[in-house]
């Protein structure tokens, strides 16, 4: 039996480990899919290139009331998706290739990898394995909710929705979450009916309410958006899929020629037979990790959506280089910094968060005050004749600690990055409002009037 200094199972961020410090490492790599996992394949990546094409082709609808009359001819969907694969697809196989065949000191394995047994490893290729040291970074999938016959209708869900071999005339997108809000908008704005079914009574519910609300609002002038039903079957007649719901008016049923499936993702733990070699998860299948990344087993090492409360790329990203030092250097490990941790949805409107929602603030008893500033009421916000989106802050009146932010508009991601900054940095919100420039007439002055509006005491 073959045995390795390392094991890194799973090629998304997890393969960014082997780099040449461990040159001298006898390391073997095992993926069941393509090299680069969910962000690069089927996740972050492909979905942006598509919201950037779903942005270009939304712009002649959104142009009239700047007075610029211009028409949408068009979207050439199967040209869109072979362009964004056409590109995707070549570098997931130079990844592969040149872990296969060029990285010296990496052993590649194509397949599904199970532990069997104290640090061994069935690669799923025929051949067993075993190593002094593990990293899990098997990622997470799709959930498939218990929704009678939904298995023998046929459904998408993002492993498998933008390669669609033409666009449907409608689409049913089951789920309220950012998969859900980021696909509306694609396919919305490629000319597809959209319905929208949600669990609850928002869209983004997980987001502070005030931006939840608005975007709820906005998305419902758009999409035929169900808010508070549950799915209960499914079924196919002809070419159309009927999911029938349960909601505040009774029963109902939602007919489209293509049902996505987007309620969450699970981490992929039960895929590897973790009891086998002792290591710990969670009730929901979250390997369980302490600060610096180590799971219940001495040596193995766990990070990005197999062990994490965040499932976001730039979060696996951290905590592969957090697993990388202390691999490095067991003595002298690094924690993981999990304090500020942001994300975006990709939607229309873009939303990008940081820090606490008012209700998380609420709910942990923080003293907290809130600023709001609508891009309306700066000089950006008036050129592209925005009225919906706005800026939110909210701070610790004594100290002027920022505590959050959350932006619902145009470029809200890019827009929050300073914001990110000043809380990983310890500025408080006078000192960031007052102790810099800010660009004029530029989107940022959204949050730096709001930082200013805060009754700090
Ligand atoms: C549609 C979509 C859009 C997203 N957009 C964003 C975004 O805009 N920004 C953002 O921050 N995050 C986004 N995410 C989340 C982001 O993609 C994930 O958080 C990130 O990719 C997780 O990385 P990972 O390395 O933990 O896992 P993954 O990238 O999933 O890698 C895990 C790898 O392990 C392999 N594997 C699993 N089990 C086994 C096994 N038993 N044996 C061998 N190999 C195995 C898998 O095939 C996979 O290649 C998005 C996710 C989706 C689904
Ligand atoms: N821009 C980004 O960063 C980005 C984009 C896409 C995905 N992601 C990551 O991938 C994860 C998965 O995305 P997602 O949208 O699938 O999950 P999600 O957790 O964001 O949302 C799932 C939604 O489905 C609802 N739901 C759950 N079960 C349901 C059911 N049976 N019927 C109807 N609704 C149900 C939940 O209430 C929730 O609102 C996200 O949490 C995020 O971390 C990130």
């Amino acid at each position: 039996m073959r045995h390795f200094d390392l094991v890194i199972i799973g090629t998304g961020s997890g393969n960014s480990i082997a780099n040449k410090r461990f040159a001298s490492w006898d390391i073997a790599i095992v993926e069941k899919g393509a090299v680069g996992g969910t962000c690069l394949n089927v996740g972050c990546i492909p979905t942006k290139m598509f919201v950037h094409t779903a942005d270009v082709a939304g712009t002649p609808a959104a142009a009239a009331r700047l007075g610029v009359d211009a028409h949408l001819d068009g979207v050439r969907w199967t040209d869109v998706r072979d362009r964004i694969f056409g590109r995707i697809d070549p570098i997931a196989e130079n990844g592969r290739r040149w872990r296969a065949e060029r990285n010296a000191n990496v052993t590649f394995y194509q397949g599904t990898a199970r532990f069997v047994g104290p640090k061994t490893l069935d690669t799923g290729t025929g051949e067993v394995i075993t190593a002094d040291r593990f990293v899990l970074a098997a990622g997470g999938r799709p959930v498939v909710p218990d929704v009678v016959d939904l298995e023998s209708v046929g459904y998408h869900t993002s492993d498998t929705v933008m390669r669609l071999d033409a666009l449907p005339p409608r689409m049913t997108i089951l789920g309220s979450g950012f998969v859900a809000a980021e696909f509306a908008h694609v396919f919305s704005s490629f000319g597809v009916q959209v319905t929208v079914i949600a669990r609850s009574d928002l869209l983004l519910r997980h987001e502070d309410h005030a931006i939840a609300s608005r975007f709820t609002q906005l998305a419902s002038g758009k999409w035929d958006v169900r808010l508070s039903r549950k799915a209960v079957r499914a079924e196919r007649v002809g070419g159309v899929v009927r999911l029938h719901l349960e909601g505040p008016d009774g029963a109902e049923v939602v007919e489209s020629e293509e049902l996505l499936v987007a309620v969450g993702r699970k981490p992929n733990s039960d895929l590897l037979d973790l009891p086998a070699t002792g290591v710990e998860t969670h009730p929901d299948g979250r390997v369980v990790v302490d600060e610096f990344q180590r799971t219940s087993v001495e040596g193995i090492y766990a990070l990005g959506d197999i062990s994490t409360d965040y499932q976001l790329k730039h979060v696996a990203n951290h905590e592969a280089r957090v697993v990388q030092h202390n691999l490095l250097n067991p003595d002298a490990p690094i924690a993981a910094d999990h304090r500020f941790v942001p994300s975006a949805v990709f939607s229309s409107p873009q939303i990008a968060s940081v820090g606490l929602t008012e209700q998380e603030a609420t709910a942990r008893g923080v003293r907290f005050v809130t600023a709001e500033q609508a891009y309306a009421s700066i000089a950006y916000g008036w050129a592209m004749e925005d009225n919906t989106g706005f800026a939110k802050v909210l701070a610790d009146p004594a100290t002027g600690q920022i505590l959050g932010a959350h932006i619902i508009g145009p470029q809200a991601p890019t827009v929050i990055q300073p914001v990110i900054q000043a809380m990983s940095f310890g500025l408080d919100a006078r000192s960031m409002a007052r102790g810099q420039y800010w660009i004029h007439p530029a989107m940022p002055e959204v949050l730096e009037n709001a930082l200013l509006n805060l009754p700090l005491d």
